[in-house]
């Protein structure tokens, strides 16, 4: 379907930031793995979140929707999959690494496949760290990709991995390492990107129970002590269970990254509730972003609020730890005066797509003037009206939608924004932003 502008009329007002999509697949993971009975409030309900309660469904949670609420009621960490076949977790990169580890705790074989997409996502690295674990996987395609056939037996140990594909892979480990037969040590070798996702995987983890988690940084041998990108991460976790606890779900800075984007690029002011001052989120990096290009940003305890002239400048800008952002701050300096250098994100090419070449490739069929580098962008302010393609990748589709206030745009594959933002549409609408699909 083809995503296009309907309308746009007094740009500006007050919404909810919808909840957020790590936060919702790491509750009813972790939920599913605790001993006890969990209350989620406000889960995000969108296609990839939906593949995690897929999942954990089949590994044996009870998982029951209740008049505002999720019930999860948990299996101590006793896993036995239900499906004859392969579980499909569609287009959900996070799902298939976090319980590609939390699968072999399962006491009989689990296969693990997805989309098209899915199966392009590397898995071979966090294969490899699985095995001194104990852990054995098989690639069925033979290419270290999905389907990834996980047998059962998580024994523990010692193990290290590489921190530069993807921080999902050390999340999957932690996340799965209390319950394996001895505990874990894990070595993350530099340099660790996306690093807030594993802390946000680690603050959730306490509040489900766990206490025995040490994290340090060791200097490597061989390395120049002064030299940051040299340290090693440690993780030290014990074997313990996980308890189950009432939690609900905070907003979503990725998603809410698209709504203060609207009002920066416009011109005019919003609050976005349901942000809150001191999340671990690492796209909270938006909120510096703006206000460098020249919004002003107010910061509360639980609501943002973004007020701006619409005369945005260009900034250089390291996006290591908020890869999401990428699409986002692209469109930003398409919008911009001046050229904009984007710098940190290779791991952005393992995406949904490669989203350094589809953001370029999408670009420049506007006319925009970039540069396209191994690990970022540059993108000189200037573009016009043009149809474009979401290659399937819902950050595309909702960052170029935004193009929409200023050029007539097309977005062909529009709707897919139901990954991660089910009211993408509706929300937008709320702040005069009326978009539709035809
Ligand atoms: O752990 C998570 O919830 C996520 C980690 C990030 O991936 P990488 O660690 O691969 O960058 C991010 O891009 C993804 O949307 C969500
Ligand atoms: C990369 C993303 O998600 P995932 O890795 O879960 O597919 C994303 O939401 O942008």
């Amino acid at each position: 379907m083809i995503l296009k502008v309907k309308n746009i009329s007094n740009i500006g007002g007050e919404v909810k930031a919808p909840p957020s999509k790590s936060y919702s697949h790491r509750a009813v993971i972790l939920a599913s793995l605790a001993k006890g009975t969990s209350k989620l409030y406000d889960m995000l309900f969108s296609e990839d979140t939906l593949a995690s309660i897929r999942v954990c469904k089949a590994l044996g949670a009870q998982i029951n929707k209740k008049d505002g609420y999720l019930e999860v009621i948990g299996t101590n960490g006793r896993l036995h999959n239900s499906c004859d076949g392969p579980i499909d977790l569609a287009n959900s990169g996070t799902t298939l690494r976090l319980m590609t580890s939390v699968s072999a705790l399962s006491d009989n074989e689990v296969i693990l496949t997805g989309d098209e997409s899915l199966k392009t996502r590397p898995m071979g690295l966090l294969m490899d760290a699985l095995k001194p674990l104990g852990v054995e996987t098989e690639s069925l395609n033979g290419d270290d990709k999905a389907p990834i056939l996980i047998k059962p037996g998580y024994l523990g140990g010692e193990t290290n991995i590489m921190g530069n594909v993807s921080s999902q892979f050390i999340s999957s480990i932690l996340i799965s390492a209390p319950l394996s037969k001895c505990g874990v040590n894990l070595y993350v070798l530099p340099e660790f990107k996306s690093k807030p996702y594993v802390y946000m995987t680690w603050d959730i983890m306490r509040k489900f129970g766990i206490r025995s988690v040490k994290a340090y940084y060791l200097k490597h041998d061989s390395c120049n002590q002064e030299h940051q990108s040299c340290r090693i991460d440690e993780f030290k976790i014990k074997k313990q269970e996980y308890i189950a606890c009432d939690y609900t779900v905070e907003g979503d800075y990725s998603s809410a990254s698209y709504l203060l984007a609207l009002i920066a690029i416009n011109g005019g002011s919003a609050r976005v509730k349901n942000l809150f001052r001191t999340s671990k989120q690492g796209d909270k990096f938006i909120l510096d972003i703006l206000q460098r290009m020249g919004a002003t940003i107010v910061r509360g305890d639980d609501y943002v609020e973004i007020t701006s002239k619409g005369n945005l400048k260009a900034i250089d800008v390291d996006l290591s730890n908020a890869p999401d952002l990428l699409i986002t701050v692209a469109v930003l300096a398409a919008m911009a005066e001046g050229t904009t250098n984007i710098t940190g994100v290779a791991h952005a090419r393992v995406k949904e797509t490669d989203r350094i070449d589809t953001t370029c490739r999408e670009l420049e069929k506007l006319g925009c003037c970039l540069e396209e580098h191994e690990d970022g962008m540059s993108i000189t302010g200037g573009v016009s009206s043009g149809v474009v393609d979401s290659h399937g990748d819902h950050r595309l589709a909702m960052a170029f939608s935004l193009i929409g206030l200023k050029h007539d745009i097309k977005i062909t594959n529009g709707e897919i924004f139901d990954v991660s933002f089910p009211d993408f549409i509706e929300t937008m609408a709320k702040l005069g932003f009326e978009l539709e699909l035809v």
